[in-house]
């Protein structure tokens, strides 16, 4: 595995709730409100303020499918991005999140 991908792969099943995020990516920002306001704890790594971001996206990308950001897991389970945890109904977003004990 390249070193990117373990390291994005490290995170994910380190973190209850893990989001690849940039730090001016207006669907980012509104992916952490959402977690803050639901009381959640995360973890973010802000791609665009470390050297290798464009390689953990690269692996995410491969990993995932999806290159944009937000690229979100929960669980270790992948939800996709921005418009994907923002579509989940409140019930299934707080389950999710009390069984990656996030909350
Ligand atoms: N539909 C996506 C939109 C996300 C999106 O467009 N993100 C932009 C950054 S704001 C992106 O990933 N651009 C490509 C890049 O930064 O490499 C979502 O809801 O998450």
């Amino acid at each position: 595995m390249s070193s990117a991908k373990t390291k994005a792969q490290n995170i994910i099943d380190q973190n209850g709730v893990a989001v690849f995020s940039k730090s001016y990516c207006p669907y980012c920002k509104a992916t952490k409100e959402l977690l803050s306001k639901s009381g959640a704890k995360f973890y973010a790594l802000e791609l665009d303020q470390i050297d290798d971001g464009a390689d953990i996206q690269n692996a995410l990308a491969e990993m995932t499918s999806q290159r944009s950001v937000p690229n979100i897991f929960i669980n270790k389970e992948h939800i996709g991005g921005n418009s994907d945890i923002q579509a989940l109904k409140k019930d299934d977003l707080k389950s999710k999140l009390t069984a990656a004990n996030a909350l």
